[in-house]
């Protein structure tokens, strides 16, 4: 069965996190990369925006999660942007990726991977 994704990939956001008080001081940049299957693929042959997932709204709403929390660790900032989109959008499976860029020395990023639901 053909499975469609949608994916969006190195959204840059800006935001307060961090488990230290120097590094919540100032806001820093996160990557969202995001993975998510869709329910139907009518649109492929409705060319309906209605019929798919829009992932200018999926991206609208990571934008206003991540400008409007106040978590220290990325776990539960990744877990808050999943179960949202889970509920809203009602994707069968997704993979979030959260990085956070050159906070560690000589390591290009940092992050966690949250996945949720089947992959059909
Ligand atoms: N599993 C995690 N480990 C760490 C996190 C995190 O969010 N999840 N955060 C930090 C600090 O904020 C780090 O980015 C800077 O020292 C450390 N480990």
């Amino acid at each position: 069965m053909m499975a469609p994704l949608i994916f969006i990939e190195e959204m840059k956001v800006e935001t307060i996190i961090g488990v230290s008080d120097w590094e919540r001081a100032l806001p820093q940049t996160l990557l969202i990369d995001l993975e998510m299957t869709l329910p139907q693929i009518t649109s492929a042959n409705s060319d309906l925006i209605t019929d798919t997932i829009d992932y200018a709204l999926v991206a609208e709403r990571i934008k206003s999660i991540t400008s409007n929390h106040t978590f220290k660790l990325l776990e539960p900032l990744a877990y808050r942007i999943i179960e949202t989109l889970e509920k809203e959008f009602k994707a069968p499976w997704m993979k979030l990726k959260i990085s956070k860029p050159q906070i560690l020395p000589q390591v290009k990023a940092v992050g966690v991977i949250f996945e949720k639901g089947v992959r059909t």
